[in-house]
């Protein structure tokens, strides 16, 4: 839905609002200071220094529980709105985690009502973030499984610090569940075809140096360059003219996007079904007790 607002609409209307904005002058301005303070909710921070920065600040790992996917929604429609903002950078508010990915806890124990709630919520961060019409950078500044690694997916251009002890990838068979379609389809038009279906399998981890030869990340820096590297980053994916660049983005995005929309219901209730079994909450139980355990 959202990438097809880039093809109908989005364009098209931020040249609109950049010629109300120079008619409007003082009223414009404000309206555009107004816009551009930076804004904190309590586990999504938006900072807009030289680049507009979303750091993830859930600790101590970055789950991603309902309230961090729902603050997440919010922040990017913000950010999507305001026309003085052309692109964000992702990443974390913590050092050597980008993600654990989505909360295991929100998964466990809780109502058929919870799980849709929250699936749908899944499902809104990714058609938001896939679907953006800003230029997406994720700085992968430490682990990123699952849940992790389907946000650095979504971005544009992914740099991750150059240390093998962080890894990122679609682990989800090895808790016992199943990535669905959209994260399969996702990781396919990030590393094609057969790398994805052996990783999916496996439920395979990434580290860095690994992740870049099979190009599931672009760049690797060492860990203090990671942030400075996505803004450098950012310049040069902005000096493409902001429609042409979009369009594109769309044309590539749009079938998976469109997919996922069609089909959203159905895979809620799937999701609801399959998480709801005994045996899969029995598995997921004792991958937590695992986690715990290794301390
Ligand atoms: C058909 C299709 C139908 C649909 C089928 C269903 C599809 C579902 C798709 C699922 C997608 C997912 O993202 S599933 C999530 C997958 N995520 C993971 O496997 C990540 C597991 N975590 C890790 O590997 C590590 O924690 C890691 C992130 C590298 C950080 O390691 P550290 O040593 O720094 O930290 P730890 O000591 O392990 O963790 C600190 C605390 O955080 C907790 N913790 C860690 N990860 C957590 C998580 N994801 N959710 C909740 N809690 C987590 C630990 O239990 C600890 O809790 P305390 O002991 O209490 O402090």
């Amino acid at each position: 839905m959202a990438a097809q607002a880039v093809l109908r609409s989005s364009a098209p209307a931020r040249l609109l609002s950049g010629s109300f904005y120079i008619r409007k002058g003082v009223l414009a301005s404000w309206q555009h200071y107004q816009s551009r303070r930076p804004f904190s909710n309590e586990k999504v921070l938006v900072e807009l220094d030289e680049s507009t920065v979303m750091k993830m600040k859930n600790p101590p790992v970055n789950s991603l529980s309902l309230d961090v996917l729902t603050e997440f929604s919010i922040s990017l429609e913000k950010l999507e709105i305001d026309r003085g903002c052309r692109g964000v950078i992702l990443t974390s508010a913590f050092p050597k985690i980008f993600s654990a990915g989505l909360d295991i806890t929100e998964m466990c124990g809780k109502s058929a009502e919870h799980y849709a709630a929250f699936w749908r919520a899944v499902q809104e961060m990714w058609l938001k973030l896939y679907g953006s019409n800003m230029v997406t950078i994720a700085a992968i500044n430490g682990s990123s499984p699952a849940g992790g690694c389907l946000m650095a997916m979504c971005c544009d251009y992914r740099i991750m610090a150059d240390n093998p002890k962080f890894a990122i990838g679609l682990n989800e068979t090895q808790l016992g569940i199943v990535a669905p379609f959209w994260f399969k389809e996702t990781m396919v038009n990030t590393v094609g075809n057969r790398v994805t279906e052996q990783s999916l399998q496996l439920g395979q981890m990434y580290p860095a140096p690994d992740a870049l030869k099979i190009g599931l990340v672009d760049k690797l820096v060492t860990e203090e360059k990671v942030q400075s590297t996505a803004v450098a980053a950012m310049s040069q994916w902005l000096a493409v003219p902001d429609h042409a660049r979009q369009i594109t983005k769309s044309i590539m995005r749009k079938p998976t996007i469109d997919n996922l929309v069609k089909h959203r219901e159905a895979d809620i209730n799937n999701f609801v079904s399959f998480i709801t079994k005994d045996s899969i909450q029995k598995s997921l139980q004792v991958y937590m007790d695992r986690l715990k355990q290794k301390k």
